[in-house]
């Protein structure tokens, strides 16, 4: 995918199973919106191909809109719109929309219903965002950066809802900085740098790639502490806890944080 000279996306290859949730992570610039522009149909690639619950997005017709959900980074439109009254409208395009009453209340916008978007706080309006792309029940949703400017009231409610979404088979892209909540949503995350998916996998063996094992530390029997690196902790805890004879005293494990492999794994690109 390039803009003129300029080559944004080069042979990225990318395929979402049915039912994940897959995060999308990289630096400004490095192409994620582009990315889920082009998996949407907003984007016309100029080379390659994409192709969403089996459609190529540029030529899927009504009956594919009607499945897929789109959370943008900022909905510009209708500012004046009332948001009940607006959520209704978008709402009747789809066969199987939310009740307007109920969505209001799962993004926490219930008490706000009769505002007008142009008096939302900006939270709020991606709140109402978050809301937009859920409306009509999407079996594929996309969401850039939905918690920019939510605070952690706000990120936690979200996070129910997504698991929510999950747990009802909705598959979904996701793009956002903020790694604690890539960590919690990721079935799979992906790394964009240079134009390319450079790591494609789940959180677990993202910290294996790079070599991060976790630290299991505990106080042995003769008071001193000790620490173990191991890239299965499960195991190990259960074995030192069988030689133990019992529980560990002072038992703690640090997995690696997500923080630690994504600044490695960009530091490394670099
Ligand atoms: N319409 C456009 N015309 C020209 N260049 C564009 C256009 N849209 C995006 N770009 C360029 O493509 C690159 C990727 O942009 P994109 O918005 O996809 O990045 P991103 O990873 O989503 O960044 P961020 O994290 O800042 O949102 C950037 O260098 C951007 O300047």
């Amino acid at each position: 995918m390039s803009y003129g000279q300029h080559d944004v996306l080069k042979g990225l290859d990318l395929t979402v199973e049915k039912g994940q949730l897959f995060v999308l992570l990289g630096p400004n610039g490095a192409g994620k919106t582009t990315t889920i522009e082009i998996m949407e149909g907003y984007a016309k690639p100029t080379g390659g191909s994409a192709s969403v619950l089996g459609s190529d997005p540029l030529t899927a017709g009504d009956a594919w809109r009607d499945q897929v959900g789109i959370v943008m980074q900022s909905w510009a439109d209708h500012a004046s719109w009332r948001l009940d009254t607006l959520l209704g409208d978008i709402a009747s395009y789809y066969s199987d929309p939310y009740p307007t009453a109920e969505l209001l209340e799962l993004v926490g916008l219930g008490e706000h219903r009769r505002r007008r978007l142009n008096q939302l706080s900006g939270g709020q309006r991606r709140r109402m965002d978050v809301a937009l792309g859920l409306v009509g029940h999407p079996r594929v949703l996309f969401l850039d950066e939905p918690t920019a400017g939510f605070d952690p009231q706000a990120r936690a409610d979200f996070h129910r809802v997504i698991s929510g979404l999950k747990s009802e088979g909705v598959t979904i892209v996701l793009t956002t900085h903020d790694l604690q909540e890539a960590e919690r949503l990721a079935d799979r995350i992906g790394i964009l740098l240079g134009g390319v998916i450079h790591t494609d996998s789940t959180p677990a063996e993202l910290a294996q790639s790079i070599g991060q094992r976790t630290q299991v530390s505990w106080t042995a029997k003769d008071g001193a502490r000790r620490t173990e690196a191991t890239d299965d902790p499960d195991t190990l805890v259960h074995e030192l806890m069988t030689s133990n004879g019992g529980p560990l005293t002072g038992l703690r494990i640090d997995r690696p944080s997500l923080e630690e492999i994504y600044m490695d794994i960009v530091e490394a690109a670099r």
